[in-house]
């Protein structure tokens, strides 16, 4: 069994692209985490593995893997990936198109070379939707690690977010409270816990340590989950710049349907074939 993969990346969090909708091959958690090996595998943070569409307007269902064989609601960097595929397969033009996400259609366009734009849909609030167990004051829950107390917003952008504001995300403690509230039992999806630096009313810079991946060179629901968590909060305007290590996204709010699009880049790299 073997088929051909395309290797991408959005801001440096990286993808292994399977397109399924001609081909097959069998996927199951072992097999995807034996794929994500950065030394006996192909290497990615999460998989995207591309289905013939159950729609007569989508150009694909879409499946994503994390590195650690678990599975995700929602992958932006990965749907911005996935608009230029089709694009450069000659499937998507100018105008907007879709596929249908793992909870939700997702729509989507292609802006220029290198650049393409996806509606993240609509954030979801409160503890059913993220989902945790705890119950906020307001919009904010917390949370006691290692005897201090946590603070944070939380969020579903289909898949579950926690979003930090710190000081500086340069010195925040992702390596330790990432893990600490990604894995806790109050989160029984686990969650992606994102570290929010305020810079205006209009940008901010954000680390994120991801469900089944650890801390990525950039997360592109994480971006749109801090901007919808801080915009709430009243802290940021509709349209804000958010700049994490791996580069910077435009993260913007429809006023009209309350939905969260997301502009930035996305690169092809090689195309190969898996045994
Ligand atoms: N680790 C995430 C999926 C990938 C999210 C991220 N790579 C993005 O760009 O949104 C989760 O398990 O919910």
């Amino acid at each position: 069994m073997s088929a051909t993969f395309h290797k991408m990346h959005g801001n440096g969090n990286d993808f292994v692209l399977l397109d399924l909708r001609a081909q097959d091959y069998a996927l199951d958690s072992n097999g995807v985490r034996a794929m994500a090996d950065r030394h006996r595998g192909v290497g990615f943070d999460q998989l995207l593995v591309l289905y013939p569409p159950t729609t007569a307007t989508a150009l694909a269902r879409v499946e994503i893997w994390n590195a650690d064989g678990s599975r995700a609601e929602q992958c932006g960097n990965g749907m911005r990936c996935i608009a230029d595929y089709l694009h450069r397969q000659g499937e998507a033009g100018d105008d907007p198109f879709s596929v249908e996400g793992p909870v939700e259609t997702i729509h989507m366009a292609w802006i220029e070379p290198g650049m393409t734009r996806v509606d993240m849909g609509r954030p979801a609030f409160g503890p059913d939707a993220v989902p945790t167990n705890l119950v906020p004051n307001g919009d904010e829950y917390s949370l006691d690690i290692d005897g201090a107390t946590c603070r944070f917003g939380a969020v579903s952008m289909g898949n579950p977010h926690v979003v930090i504001r710190v000081e500086h995300a340069a010195t925040a403690p992702v390596a330790r409270l990432g893990p600490a509230i990604g894995h806790h039992p109050a989160f029984p999806r686990g969650c992606n816990v994102g570290f929010a630096e305020i810079t205006s009313r209009t940008g901010i810079r954000l680390r994120v340590h991801e469900r089944g991946a650890a801390e990525t060179a950039a997360c592109g629901s994480g971006a749109c989950a801090a901007v919808a968590v801080l915009q709430r909060a009243g802290l940021l305007d509709d349209e804000v710049e958010v700049v994490q290590n791996g580069g910077r996204l435009i993260i913007g709010r429809n006023a009209d349907t309350g939905s969260i699009w997301m502009t930035g880049p996305a690169a092809h790299v090689f195309q190969g074939m898996i045994e």
